[in-house]
């Protein structure tokens, strides 16, 4: 048996969307896989009521098919479905890293990114990398049709997660078909700041560079409350907060002293909005690990 444990992700970070994503320490998939003559999934855990078992649907399935490796597959849920934290993408991701072990395909990290990028097709309609690449290569990265770039970081956040529920499905469905130049242009620009901040540690230019014009305010009318709960964050310390994936999760990059500070408040901001909440406070981390083979 082959037992990988591959990260929650936060991906689009405002600026890069279907581009940018970050590996978060925690929460986590645990995926264990041995060899079978046909794909089987057991899976268990937070939101395991609402995932597929039916290698089809579920992202795993997708994976072991392009790896051509048959597997009996069990998934040990630490991160939410339909959460905006890459549910989908830590499972693909686990497996994708499982699997290429134990059949021994010596596939590099970086060439299992467009395989585990196969069962996000499954789950949202679009192979996009932007979960996958930091699930598997941890700390943040730039995925290009062509390229993806990994740069590690140690960066404080919290990502706060309400209880409720926005499929990424849906939230593509939403998505504006045109913009403007001057979007583009303001994009561009934040994109290229948030990535220097990246590359120097620098919360304040990451933060400056998550503000995103485009695709963060058709969204954010899904999250109930989204706008109180970004500006409390700021107002107490957050550099920079925005929209978590899909959602319904919220980023806010912080200084580490702040993190205690900007997770009360922006579970205070949801329940005055009458939603449940959670959050976690972490940084940046590596991605997916091999436990044991
Ligand atoms: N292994 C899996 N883990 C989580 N969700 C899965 C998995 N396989 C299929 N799904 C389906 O994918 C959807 C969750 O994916 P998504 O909407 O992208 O959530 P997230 O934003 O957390 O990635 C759910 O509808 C779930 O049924
Ligand atoms: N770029 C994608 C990212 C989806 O992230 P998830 O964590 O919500 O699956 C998108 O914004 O559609």
């Amino acid at each position: 048996m082959v037992t990988v444990r591959a990260p929650a992700t936060s991906a689009n970070l405002g600026s890069g969307f279907d581009v940018f994503g970050v590996a978060l320490n925690r929460p986590a998939d645990v995926v264990h896989v041995n060899k079978a003559d046909e794909t089987t999934i057991d899976v268990r855990g937070v939101g395991s009521q609402y995932i597929p078992e039916d290698p089809e649907k579920n992202t795993v399935g997708a994976v072991a098919r392009a790896l051509d490796a048959p597997a009996h597959i069990e998934i040990d849920k630490g991160v939410r479905p339909a959460s905006g934290l890459g549910s989908s993408a830590a499972s693909a991701a686990a497996a994708a890293v499982a699997l290429n072990d134990l059949y021994d395909r010596k596939r590099s990290k970086k060439e299992l990114v467009p395989i585990a990028a196969k069962g996000e097709a499954v789950v949202s309609g679009t192979a996009h990398t932007d979960n996958v690449a930091p699930a598997i290569l941890g700390g943040f990265t730039i995925a290009t049709d062509h390229e993806i770039t990994q740069i590690e970081t140690d960066i404080s956040l919290v990502v706060c997660l309400p209880e409720v529920v926005v499929s990424t499905r849906e939230a593509r469905e939403v998505l504006p078909e045109r913009t403007t130049i001057d979007k583009v242009v303001d994009t561009v620009g934040k994109a290229a700041t948030l990535t220097a901040g990246m590359a120097r540690g620098d919360p304040e230019l990451v933060g400056q560079g998550m503000h995103d014009t485009i695709i963060t305010p058709v969204r954010s009318d899904l999250i109930p409350g989204y706008e109180s709960v970004r500006e409390t964050a700021l107002e107490n310390g957050a550099t920079g907060v925005t929209i978590s994936g899909a959602g319904p999760a919220i980023i806010a990059i912080c200084q580490e002293e702040q993190q205690r500070t900007v997770a009360n408040v922006m579970i205070d901001s949801f329940a005055d909005h009458g939603v449940e909440s959670r959050a976690y406070q972490t940084e940046i981390g590596a991605g997916a690990q091999l436990c044991s083979h």
